[in-house]
């Protein structure tokens, strides 16, 4: 969805160093402001989506430009848009004090963690059963002489594109919150480690541009008990004020700091008219300061996005120019979308689980057969090592009875020739002893027959013949 950015004015109220002064600048309606040189001075008139200015009452005036302005942003984060506020003006406008404010006066960001975290509770604490749980991270970082530093966090931290061309803080800190004091906490520790310095028109000028991003996840039972989850960011910006040197009254550090302040003031706006301008933009100098780079998204791309342009009653160049530049912004267009997606229901997912578990005990039995199988395996082959060389001893014992019958038999061969010779010449007592040496020998002869076929037979069965 195409968007416009948004612009409103703020007038802030004349300080006490400029009770003197003549004021310049009127609010005139709602959407109106107007400014002149003087009162005699012919009135230029600009036309914003919203214009404030001050009353008596500063809590109210803040209280108003909140409700009448920033909780829409909330509204829109809450419905998966990503969102971006941003403060813009010279030095001491009151950029710091509408975005930020004070304990007694607070600003847009300290009331938009307020009211999130009371739509959260007043989500997660109903008896509906359209249910809706959060997850609200947050982040803190300043582009300070075009280094960006996190506020949270130790490290210089360098911007990095993604392969979608959308730009981020690499290694930026980020920190789950549960609740409000929670996230004030963050808020105020990042504010006392931002520079800041003291000029000749603010004693607190913010010296670098602050971002405090707030990302929201809510995972929402639908009615048809699937689950929508949203993400949503909300950026939330104090840019450094933009100053005239002279003006200022600035000098050294300070001077360096100024210059880049307005260095990349300048390429905010040359991205902006280039953006206004252009219907297919060919070539938007994002990445000419770290501070374009790295609202990339938020200036022209997925973001519901706003501009506070704070002046000065008093100040007639300075204001004029910041109106200008607010007029660019309002042609600028984004192109919005709701990051919201449906997660896969609670019974398609205890079946996608069922089918991943089958599968794992299937892989896993698989396993146990192969293991078992390569038990068997190992077994069978010490049975056969040990079979081979009990046929190796078997065969060797085989080969010493064929040898020692062969020679039984030939000893017994030749004796019964010798018996068959001297039958007639010998003694009856000789021929007695020597048929019994014969049948002694027969006896042997027999039995190592015997032994033998026993052996063989025994070898046969240990080889599974
Ligand atoms: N609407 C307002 N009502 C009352 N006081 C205001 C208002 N706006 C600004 N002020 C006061 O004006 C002074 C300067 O404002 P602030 O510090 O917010 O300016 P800034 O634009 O952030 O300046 P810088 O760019 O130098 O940081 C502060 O004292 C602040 O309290």
């Amino acid at each position: 969805m195409c968007d416009n950015i948004k612009v409103a004015a703020r007038l802030r109220r004349p300080l006490l160093r400029e009770s003197d002064s003549i004021l310049i600048a009127k609010v005139k309606s709602e959407n109106t402001i107007s400014i002149g040189r003087n009162e005699k001075d012919e009135c230029k008139t600009f036309q914003f989506d919203h214009c404030s200015t001050y009353s008596d009452n500063a809590l109210e005036d803040q209280e108003q430009l909140y409700e009448l302005l920033a909780r829409d942003y909330l509204l829109h984060a809450l419905d998966g848009y990503n969102t971006c506020i941003f403060a813009y003006g010279q030095t001491g406008s009151g950029k710091s004090h509408t975005m930020t404010g004070s304990t007694q006066c607070p600003g847009i960001v300290p009331r938009i963690c307020q009211e999130l975290f009371e739509v959260r509770d007043l989500y997660e604490s109903s008896d509906d059963q359209l249910n809706t749980q959060f997850k609200i991270r947050c982040s803190y970082f300043e582009i300070y002489n075009e280094t960006v530093r996190d506020l949270l966090g130790r490290e210089k931290c360098r911007i990095r594109e993604r392969p979608d061309k959308t730009t981020y803080v690499e290694g930026l800190k980020e920190f789950e919150v549960f609740c409000v004091s929670d996230i004030l906490e963050y808020l105020s520790q990042g504010n006392e480690r931002r520079v800041v310095g003291a000029t000749q028109v603010n004693e607190l000028s913010s010296r670098s541009h602050a971002i405090f991003t707030i990302d929201i996840e809510q995972q929402e039972i639908t009615p048809l008990g699937h689950t929508l989850e949203r993400k949503s960011s909300i950026k939330l910006i104090d840019l450094a004020g933009s100053e005239r040197a002279s003006a200022s009254k600035t000098t050294g550090e300070h001077l360096k700091e100024g210059a880049n302040i307005n260095r990349s003031l300048s390429t905010l706006g040359r991205v902006i008219s280039t953006l206004a301008k252009t219907k297919k933009p060919i070539l938007i100098p994002y990445r000419d300061a770290a501070l374009t780079w790295v609202l990339k998204e938020s200036l022209g791309g997925n973001s519901k996005t706003c501009m506070i342009a704070c002046v000065s009653p008093c100040d007639y160049e300075e204001t004029m120019s910041t109106l200008r530049y607010a007029t660019l912004a309002r042609n600028v267009k984004t192109s919005a979308q709701v990051n919201a997606h449906e997660l896969p229901d609670g019974r398609e997912q205890i079946l996608a689980m069922k089918a991943q578990l089958e599968e794992l005990q299937k892989a896993l039995s698989q396993v146990d057969n192969q293991r078992a199988i390569g038990e068997r395996m190992e077994k069978i082959k010490l049975t056969n090592q040990f079979l081979e060389s009990r046929i190796e001893q078997e065969r060797d014992l085989t080969a010493s009875y064929y040898k020692k019958w062969a020679q039984a038999t030939s000893e017994r061969d030749s004796l019964m020739l010798l018996v068959g010779g001297i039958l007639g010449s010998v003694q009856e007592t000789q021929v007695n002893a020597l048929r019994g040496q014969l049948s002694s020998l027969k006896f042997r002869s027999e039995k190592f027959g015997q032994r033998l076929d026993l052996e063989c037979n025994e070898l046969k069965y240990d080889s599974g013949e």
